[in-house]
């Protein structure tokens, strides 16, 4: 396959996925960005401030793996979280970011991290073969500046155990997986758990 042919397999897969996580609800307005990095190191991510209902083929741009634009789109507001993550995980091959409600609201009820436990859904997470798994998640204050916030997601990944997804306070959450496929059981695992915590947690208040 030449990587022109990847890349509009891959572009594909990306509209297909914004079609399914808008269904869900999962990326109101033009919020959200999407990423999967192609066999030769290049990352195909989705342009700044569209739709990710509505993504088109011309949507989906290239970046190389420190997040410049390879042919002279606008890439993603975001995209150093997608890179840093690819630069610490080299089995990692898609990154979502949806604005789901519960990701959104989880820092209103917890601080510093959610943590998920005693859930059979948890067996959706990769490495996970049991419901009686401790899953942290962090919670990272929102930024603008996303060089700044890149720099502190990088270093809690530098000094922390893996881990599957992070928060970002008031705004949104970042999930991963070794191929798009598992990226977007991550996702829809965990909004189905922070869900369920922060039922759980408003009623107990
Ligand atoms: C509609 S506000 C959302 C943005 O500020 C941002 O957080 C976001 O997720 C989408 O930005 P984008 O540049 O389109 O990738
Ligand atoms: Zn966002």
């Amino acid at each position: 396959m030449t990587n022109q042919d990847e890349f509009k397999r891959i572009a594909g897969q990306l509209i297909a996925a914004g079609r399914f996580i808008d269904s869900k609800g999962w990326v109101p307005a033009t919020s959200g960005n999407f990423s999967v990095r192609l066999s030769d190191g290049r990352i195909a991510i989705t342009v700044s401030g569209k739709h990710k209902g509505q993504l088109e083929t011309e949507d989906i741009m290239l970046v190389d793996g420190d997040g410049q634009s390879l042919d002279g789109k606008k890439p993603s507001a975001e995209t150093l979280l997608h890179t840093s993550l690819y630069q610490r995980f080299p089995d990692v091959q898609a990154v979502l970011h949806p604005h789901s409600l519960h990701a959104t609201l989880a820092a209103r009820l917890f601080k510093d991290e959610m943590v998920l436990e005693d859930y059979e859904l948890l067996k959706a997470l990769s490495d996970i073969d049991t419901h009686q798994s401790r899953i942290v998640i962090p919670i990272f204050a929102n930024d603008q500046n996303i060089r700044r916030l890149a720099a502190v997601v990088k270093n809690y990944l530098d000094h922390h155990d893996a881990i599957h997804a992070y928060i970002i306070a008031g705004h949104g959450f970042y999930t991963w997986g070794r191929s798009l496929e598992e990226a977007l059981r991550h996702l829809e695992a965990l909004e189905f758990l922070f869900e369920c915590e922060i039922r759980l947690h408003g009623v107990k208040k």
